[in-house]
């Protein structure tokens, strides 16, 4: 079966942008020139008829930036007041830039708590189905300013990679492209083994494939690495949601992606009759 011909049937997309897709690698200060392409991609599919829902990183490397940091800093308090920082300039120009596209955009934050709590989870259901049934384009980020695992309770999901598979499962998006640093999964990590082979399509994932996601090399502000999007492909293909890890560097891959052509690494959605989110979330993270 041609897999990839069937992403171009998909009605709900939630896009995962990691903060090394967003930012300068010099400066960790926001691409602008990349913001636009990513804006204007995501308001075509808008144009289309499908819903989006975007998960943006970055709020950390860009208030580190902005608070003058050369490194992110590695202390909690200090990267909970990068984050308090960088989010609100992070939605301001996510804001103007839609705007000009004459899309609108809603920020909905989020913490593990937010999932493993009942009541919480419905709301954040109703508030993203509502927000999807007015056309607007939802943008989603850990709610890093208050979530730390040095709190009681493990209440951090530490990655967007993971928190996008889960917003997908809640929503039964039936689309999730992860755009990172790097090409797709390989073998290895590249960034190390240039021996490592890039993987096109995966239809079943079996430990073999688990263990080749190692941490993060490529960049200097990225958190998961590819073992956090393969736990995010473990939760999305079991909801029976297709997951694409592509490169960001190229935001235009985005519309290639959902026309079908080859880009990046494609993880085919089965769903689980079994499947639960709870029990995954309270299993995996
Ligand atoms: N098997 C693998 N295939 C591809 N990349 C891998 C693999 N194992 C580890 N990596 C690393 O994961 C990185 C991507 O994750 P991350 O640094 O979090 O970037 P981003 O935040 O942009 O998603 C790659 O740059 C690479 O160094
Ligand atoms: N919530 C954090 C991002 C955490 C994260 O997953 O970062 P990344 O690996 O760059 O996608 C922030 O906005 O800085």
């Amino acid at each position: 079966m041609n897999y990839r011909e069937r992403l171009k049937e998909k009605k709900r997309v939630v896009i995962k942008i990691g903060s090394s897709s967003l930012t300068h690698p010099q400066t960790g200060r926001l691409n602008l020139r990349k913001l636009e392409v990513l804006v204007r991609e995501l308001g075509d599919l808008r144009s289309q008829g499908k819903d989006v829902v975007l998960v943006s990183s970055g709020a950390i490397a860009v208030g580190a930036a902005a608070l003058g940091f050369k490194e992110k800093p590695q202390e909690s308090r200090q990267k909970q007041a990068c984050a308090a920082v960088g989010q609100a300039r992070l939605m301001m120009i996510y804001q103007k830039l839609f705007g000009e596209y004459n899309q609108m955009a809603g920020q909905i934050l989020m913490t593990k708590n937010t999932m493993v709590n009942n009541a919480n989870r419905k709301n954040a259901e109703n508030t993203f189905n509502e927000l999807l049934s007015m056309g607007v384009i939802p943008i989603v980020n850990e709610n890093d300013s208050i979530s730390t695992y040095e709190l009681q309770s493990l209440e951090k999901f530490g990655d967007n990679d993971t928190l996008s598979a889960v917003v997908a499962a809640l929503i039964g998006a039936d689309l999730l492209i992860l755009m990172s640093d790097i090409d797709g999964l390989f073998t290895d990590d590249p960034n190390t083994n240039p021996e490592a082979e890039f993987i096109d399509t995966v239809e079943q994932l079996d430990d073999k494939l688990l263990n080749m996601g190692k941490g993060s090399t490529g960049s200097k502000v990225g958190t998961g690495g590819m073992a956090t999007k393969l736990t995010a492909a473990r939760i999305a293909t079991a909801a029976g949601t297709d997951m694409v890890i592509a490169n960001g560097g190229d935001f235009h891959n985005i519309h290639r992606i959902v026309e079908g052509d080859k880009c990046g690494t494609l993880f085919v959605g089965k769903k689980q009759e079994e499947f639960y989110l709870i029990d995954y979330i309270e299993k995996l993270l």
